[in-house]
């Protein structure tokens, strides 16, 4: 659906040149939602406007639907970007025009009736849970509702892809919840392909098959969002996920309850992190039978992501060197990550 052949994006800056973007390659298929993430000056504004073309790249090839955007006449980019709709953190509406006008704005070059264009602007409204809403300004309504007008409006020309550009980055929680909630139905009920780009691990937790990590203008990592959250590669990705199960929080408080330093020769703390139904409990109660290991759990997160749980316990292991040893070879060898902490990684 689309497809990025080693985009690079450069812009000169007061005599100095800035790579926002540089040898990007991807590839988002049909149907799928897929999050871009990264931190601030990553590039990912930058990529998800190569997308449609808002920004042009200055080197690659930029492919969606089968259309190569670069081939393509100003008069054909106009008509490709009708099918491809896009949302902005700030919402982008039109503050003197009602939510109806707001709404019906992207077709005023179509050729429809009056009568068809009102039907499709209430559809979409009614898809979006703001029918009682025609009349009003932007200005009266939540954010979380001009969200939801601007997923309307994206929607009018029948798009074949959303490009969200951080578009919950303004909302509370509660209300990111019943946005992602939307993009999620409109997803499945309409086909409809999502890129969304985001510097939080929640949404992508929340509605991404898949995810990309960006940092200083490249991809970094790549794939369907169980295997990047159980097993993330890069230092980077490392952090997000570890944001996610809070991993930061969990060692700020065993520091305080349980210096490593106070460990005796018999002790070993070790953080494990498993995927599936298998539960860490299972395990644990195998290690005492089998290898004579007391293991306790001191602390333990788990995530559901795309059904599947994974999961992070920070275990403390009791017994003697070659138990524990064996111990946790058994674990490696049963597909359960092992990581002994030092005092540095709880420091
Ligand atoms: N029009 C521009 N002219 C010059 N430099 C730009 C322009 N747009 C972006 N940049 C630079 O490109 C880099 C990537 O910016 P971009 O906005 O794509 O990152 P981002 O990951 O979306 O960051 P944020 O989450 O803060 O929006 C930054 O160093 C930025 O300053």
């Amino acid at each position: 659906m689309i497809e990025l052949k080693n985009v690079s994006k450069t812009f000169s800056l007061k005599g100095k040149i800035v790579e926002a973007v540089k040898e990007v390659n991807l590839t988002v298929e049909a149907g799928e939602i897929f999050g871009i993430i990264g931190y601030s000056g990553a590039g990912k504004s930058t990529l998800i406007r190569c997308l449609n073309f808002l920004e042009v790249p200055t080197e690659g090839e930029v492919i969606v639907n089968r259309q190569v955007l670069n081939q393509l006449s100003p008069k054909e980019l106009r008509l490709a970007r009708h099918k491809i709709g896009m949302i902005f953190q700030h919402f982008n509406l039109l503050k003197t025009r009602t939510v109806f006008d707001n709404v019906a704005y992207p077709l005023k070059c179509q050729k429809i009736s009056k009568e068809e264009k009102k039907e499709k602007v209430l559809r979409l409204l009614n898809l979006v849970g703001l029918e009682d809403k025609a009349d009003v300004y932007p200005s009266q309504l939540s954010g979380g509702q001009k969200q939801r007008v601007a997923i309307a409006r994206a929607l009018a020309n029948d798009p074949q892809v959303l490009l969200c550009d951080e578009a919950t980055s303004a909302l509370d929680p509660q209300t990111t919840k019943s946005i992602l909630k939307l993009l999620k139905e409109i997803n499945k009920e309409l086909g409809l392909t999502i890129v969304l780009i985001t510097h939080q691990m929640e949404v992508v937790k929340e509605i991404c098959h898949k995810v990309a990590v960006m940092e200083k203008g490249r991809i970094i990592e790549q794939g369907n969002i169980v295997s990047v959250f159980s097993n993330p590669q890069s230092e980077i990705t490392k952090d997000f996920v570890s944001s996610l199960f809070q991993d930061e929080k969990i060692f700020e408080l065993l520091a305080e309850r349980a210096p490593l330093e106070e460990l005796s020769h018999l002790e070993k703390l070790v953080k494990i992190s498993f995927v599936g139904q298998q539960t860490g409990h299972a395990f644990i109660s195998k290690l005492s039978k089998q290898f004579n290991v007391e293991a306790s759990i001191l602390f333990g997160s788990i995530e559901i992501i795309q059904k599947t749980p994974i999961g992070h316990l920070i275990v403390s292991f009791h017994g003697n060197k070659e138990e524990i040893f064996s111990a946790i070879n058994y674990l490696e060898n049963s597909d359960i990550q092992v990581e002994v902490l030092k005092n540095e990684s709880v420091a």
